[in-house]
């Protein structure tokens, strides 16, 4: 196959170790352009113009890059998914990593599971560690006030508590009456504006993904404007689109946390080779001195191959041009054959 015919459009699907945000296979569609590679892989349930921000993030990785690093490693969490306590250890173990974060609120009335995989976690990490944990809005005030003081005991101590609430006056109500940090996630990537979220009295930690913001240097203006502390994590993407996520950790002046980037560990295969792959080790990844670059071998092995879910990402990615700020400038083309 030469230069001229090699597919510049790659979708994938790609199988999980475990259950994460309630699926078991990442699916997503790699693109080239003249600067190199992206991925745009928002998830299934979102809706065009969400999808349109994830695809300018391809956009610039595909064509202009991103901004010069002022780091070469990024210290990284663990992430434990709503598991059994015996995995969870197993994850944490294995991980290298001397922080944890964890998943919390999978379900109504987990709280008794929950605790006994922070429980593990704390056990695994040993008492030097930092756990965190994650729920996703998933709780209102008054639960999410009694959740988290009974999981900051069963830890001993919590680093902080992800977006337990799905308001802003909720994350602001639940930071008087808890002792223990709140991050604020959802509330900023899912903002009309993100650079214009009132975090003052909600937050004490600020988590910036640029995969759904529309790219490293939006994501690194709505950093500043937060004035928060800075945690730069993941939107579960192959090594190709956490290179973006990377890079952004990279260049933020301050980064005083360990960012949410473990989550290729979450991958059974990944689509660039082994050595090029930002799975971390011993806690950190590596700052790539060149964007990854997909294998061909890989992503034979990883194409998608259902032809529905093939037409259906072509169109979606079709849609999502449309929305991008100039269509016509999206420097890759793709027909679903
Ligand atoms: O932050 C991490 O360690 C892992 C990334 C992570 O938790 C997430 C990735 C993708 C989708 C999100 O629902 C979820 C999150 O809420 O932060
Ligand atoms: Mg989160």
């Amino acid at each position: 196959m030469t230069a001229e015919t090699r597919p510049q459009v790659v979708p994938y699907a790609i199988g999980m170790t475990d259950r994460f945000r309630g699926i078991t296979v990442r699916e997503g569609v790699l693109l080239a352009g003249p600067h190199g590679w992206g991925e745009f892989c928002p998830f299934p349930e979102y809706d065009d113009a969400i999808a349109s921000r994830w695809l300018a993030t391809a956009v610039e990785a595909c064509t202009v890059g991103w901004p010069e690093p002022v780091r070469d490693r990024i210290p990284v969490n663990c992430i434990v998914p709503a598991v059994t306590p015996e995995r969870a250890a197993e994850l944490v173990t294995a991980s290298g990593c001397s922080t944890a974060k964890v998943k919390v609120a999978d379900r109504p009335g987990s709280l008794a599971e929950d605790l006994a995989r922070v429980e593990a976690v704390r056990s695994a990490l040993g008492p030097s560690g930092a756990v965190r944990v994650d729920a996703n809005m998933r709780w209102d005030a008054d639960e999410a006030v009694r959740a988290l003081r009974l999981l900051a005991r069963a830890a001993g101590e919590l680093e902080y508590a992800e977006q337990p609430c799905r308001t802003v006056e909720e994350l602001a109500e639940v930071r008087r009456r808890v002792d223990v940090r709140i991050a604020a996630d959802e509330s900023i990537r899912q903002a009309a504006d993100p650079t214009r979220v009132a975090l003052g009295e909600a937050a004490d930690v600020a988590v910036i993904k640029c995969t759904p913001l529309g790219g490293v240097r939006r994501a690194l203006e709505v950093a500043e404007s937060t004035g928060l502390p800075c945690v730069v994590s993941s939107a579960l993407e192959t090594s190709v689109g956490l290179a973006a996520q990377v890079a952004l950790a990279a260049s933020l002046p301050e980064l005083p946390f360990a960012c949410g980037l473990g989550t290729v560990s979450l991958f059974l295969e990944d689509v660039v080779r082994p050595g090029f792959s930002l799975r971390p080790e011993q806690g950190f990844i590596r700052v790539p001195r060149t964007a990854p670059v997909p294998d061909p071998a890989r992503t034979a092995a990883v194409e998608m191959v259902d032809p529905e879910r093939r037409a259906w990402w072509s169109a979606r990615l079709d849609r999502a041009v449309q929305g991008l700020p100039q269509p016509s400038a999206a420097p890759f083309g793709w027909r679903a054959p």
